[in-house]
């Protein structure tokens, strides 16, 4: 089996929401496909309603194909000390024209406020690896990893794109969807992510190639490109204005500021070009003067994020056949 489905960027390409479908009858909720985790939670009926703010929750209650998993509950933190929990059903679900029957769904019982506050977002699907799924007492797979005996191949491919839908596929590579060939890098999955590791990074077009690796994870379920603090300041050195501003706790610019292109390499010889323009996230101030970067430090976290920065300016292969990550222009 193959699979493809849409995911659209919400503003300033926060983040990318994707259309999923759970239970019997469906209940279609908008998922935020997250690389960078591997569980499946979603606001449901037995979120509270005061920490509901527009999400459409998944009834568990109103699907004629939900099976509570008796005893099973969950709790996980992300990175932006973000939070939920709750207890689990298993149920159908159904994306991209793919199926699997008996899908943990794990159902919140509590978000915390930056969930609540992100209006459209009603839940997360973690395609990482089942390893650092969160469900006690017994760890629940991934919707992938629930599909892949069934896929023609044994790998998902991500195609997001700065301001506009893009695609998740499955099972398939699209060759229409790159420029050049794919350079495969191999992927260490012991701490449970899509890990590789960057042999370097060049700033600007007529930069010098600096040899550096930056070991760290392809996380869509990250804004920005997290990287060492050394290749940080390096960079915005370039951005005339450019500072670190301790009240948005990051680099800042003028919006105007002309910001250079920044090259990830990859394997031997290969290179993920991110345009300038892709660097300035969003304003920080109500007038648009003054603009958040899209590089950021990965100070206190133990590895890069190559987050939707980054990925949004690749075609991006997780190879789970062969751990392994591909990359490619578009
Ligand atoms: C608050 N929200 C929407 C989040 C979504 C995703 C993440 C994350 O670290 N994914 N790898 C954190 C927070």
């Amino acid at each position: 089996s193959t699979g493809s489905v849409v995911t659209t960027p919400q503003q300033y390409d926060v983040e990318y929401l994707t259309p999923v479908t759970i239970g019997t009858p469906g209940q279609n909720l908008e998922i935020d496909i997250d690389t960078g985790s591997s569980d499946f939670w979603v606001f449901s009926s037995e979120t509270p309603k005061s920490q509901v703010n527009g999400q459409t929750c998944y009834n568990p209650k109103k699907s004629s194909t939900a099976k509570k998993l008796d005893g099973a509950t969950w709790e996980i933190e992300y990175g932006d000390g973000s939070s939920s929990s709750g207890d689990v059903y298993l149920d159908k679900v159904k994306m991209g024209g793919l199926n699997f029957s008996s899908q943990a769904i794990e159902a919140a019982t509590r978000v915390s406020d930056e969930f609540t506050e992100d209006t459209n977002n009603d839940g997360l699907m973690g395609l990482a690896f089942g390893l650092i799924n969160q469900v006690r007492p017994q760890k629940q797979k991934t919707f992938f990893e629930n599909l892949q005996p069934s896929l023609d191949k044994p790998l998902f491919t991500a195609d997001l794109k700065s301001g506009a839908p893009g695609h998740f596929n499955f099972g398939y590579i699209d060759k229409n969807a790159y420029t050049g060939s794919i350079t495969y890098t191999p992927v260490n999955s012991t701490q449970g992510f899509w890990m590789w590791t960057s042999p370097g990074y060049t700033i600007g077009a007529s930069g010098k190639f600096k040899s550096s690796p930056i070991q760290g994870i392809a996380d869509t379920g990250t804004t920005l490109l997290l990287l060492p603090s050394s290749v940080v300041t390096a960079y915005y050195k370039k951005v005339s204005g450019a500072g670190y501003d301790s009240s948005n706790s990051g680099y800042v610019f003028p919006c105007d500021a002309t910001l250079p292109s920044f090259y990830v390499s990859v394997g031997d010889s290969a290179r993920i070009k991110i345009p300038g323009q892709y660097m300035s996230y969003a304003p920080v101030d109500s007038q648009g003067q003054n603009c958040f970067g899209g590089m950021q430090s990965d100070d206190g976290i133990g590895f890069s994020i190559f987050g939707d920065v980054f990925l949004k300016a690749a075609f991006v292969v997780f190879d789970a056949g062969k751990e392994r990550l591909g990359l490619a222009a578009k």
